[in-house]
């Protein structure tokens, strides 16, 4: 790709995300460009990726083609304050923001500017994201295709109704906190068996990304593929039934209810 991105704001999400879009040669270094708060970050960011940095969000605003604004969501009204009259019309302005609606984009930008609103996720570090995108306005196709060549660049990409977003965030923007808890779990309990921390993290890492990828590459409910773990009389139905003690499927349910209720409550 030959444009032009840049990134306003650069930390664990921005990195994430060009990371992954390095990583899959989608864009040289030279055609990204980011922003931060203070000049230590900047300079890390040189050192680790090799971007061109900036204070300055305007000149940002200014050079790029494609502008993704990766600050966080109370920051997004005084950025795009900032920044308005230096985006030109043919930019596409991308909100990766918790809550940042399309009604809070359009407000917040120049009559007739491009905008669309993205649900990514920190395993886009390593090729593996799964993100979300609903259109904004005066798109068009070869646009629409540019920012979805992006989000492919690192993972898996669906555009949904905004409607859907507070439960896309609860389910793939936050979740891999969840599942870092697991797999942390796991590992502390391997420990507790007598297994080496390290091995341990290993072992669970692996058994959780062979899980993952059994649901998505076999057409099999995720239930089955329990059931033919659990041996009659085995070792992993009493796991099965102990976690079912403590709640488990509903712990996760009313995870994912609060962090979508949190995701609204943010709505902007
Ligand atoms: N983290 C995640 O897993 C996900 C985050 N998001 C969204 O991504 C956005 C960023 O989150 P995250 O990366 O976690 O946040 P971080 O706190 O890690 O990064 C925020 C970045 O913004 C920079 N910044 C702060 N103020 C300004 C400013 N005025 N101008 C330019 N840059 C500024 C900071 O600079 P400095 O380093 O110098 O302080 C920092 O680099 C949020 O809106 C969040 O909702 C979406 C999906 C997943
Ligand atoms: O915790 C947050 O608000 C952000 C949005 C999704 C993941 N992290």
């Amino acid at each position: 790709m030959d444009k032009k991105i840049g990134f306003i704001g650069c930390g664990n999400m921005a990195k994430a995300m060009i990371n992954g879009m390095l990583g899959s040669n989608l864009v040289d270094r030279e055609n990204i460009i980011v922003s931060a708060k203070s000049s230590e970050t900047l300079e890390r960011i040189k050192k680790e990726l090799g971007v061109l940095t900036t204070l300055e969000n305007k000149k940002i605003a200014r050079e790029v083609d494609i502008l993704i604004l990766a600050v966080k969501p109370y920051l997004y009204e005084d950025v795009l304050r900032e920044i308005k009259e230096d985006i030109k019309e043919e930019v596409i302005v991308v909100s990766i923001g918790a809550g940042i609606s399309l009604d809070f984009l359009k407000k917040n930008l120049k009559d007739g500017s491009k905008f669309i609103k993205t649900m990514p996720n920190t395993p886009a570090l390593v090729g593996e994201g799964m993100s979300a995108i609903t259109l904004g306005e005066n798109l068009l196709e070869q646009e629409i295709e540019d920012v979805l060549d992006i989000f492919k660049s690192f993972g898996k990409v669906e555009i949904i109704d905004e409607k859907l977003m507070d439960g896309f965030t609860a389910i793939c923007g936050s979740s891999p906190a969840y599942i870092f808890m697991l797999i942390e779990a796991m590992a502390d309990a391997g420990v507790r068996e007598g297994i080496p921390r390290q091995m341990a993290y290993n072992m669970s890492a692996q058994a959780v990304l062979g899980s993952a990828k059994m649901v998505l590459e076999r057409d099999e409910h995720p239930g089955r593929l329990k059931d033919n773990v659990c041996s009659p009389g085995g070792t992993t139905i009493e796991a099965v039934i102990s976690l079912e003690k403590g709640g488990f499927r509903a712990s996760i349910m009313q995870a994912v209810r609060e962090c979508a209720i949190k995701s609204k409550s943010m709505k902007k």
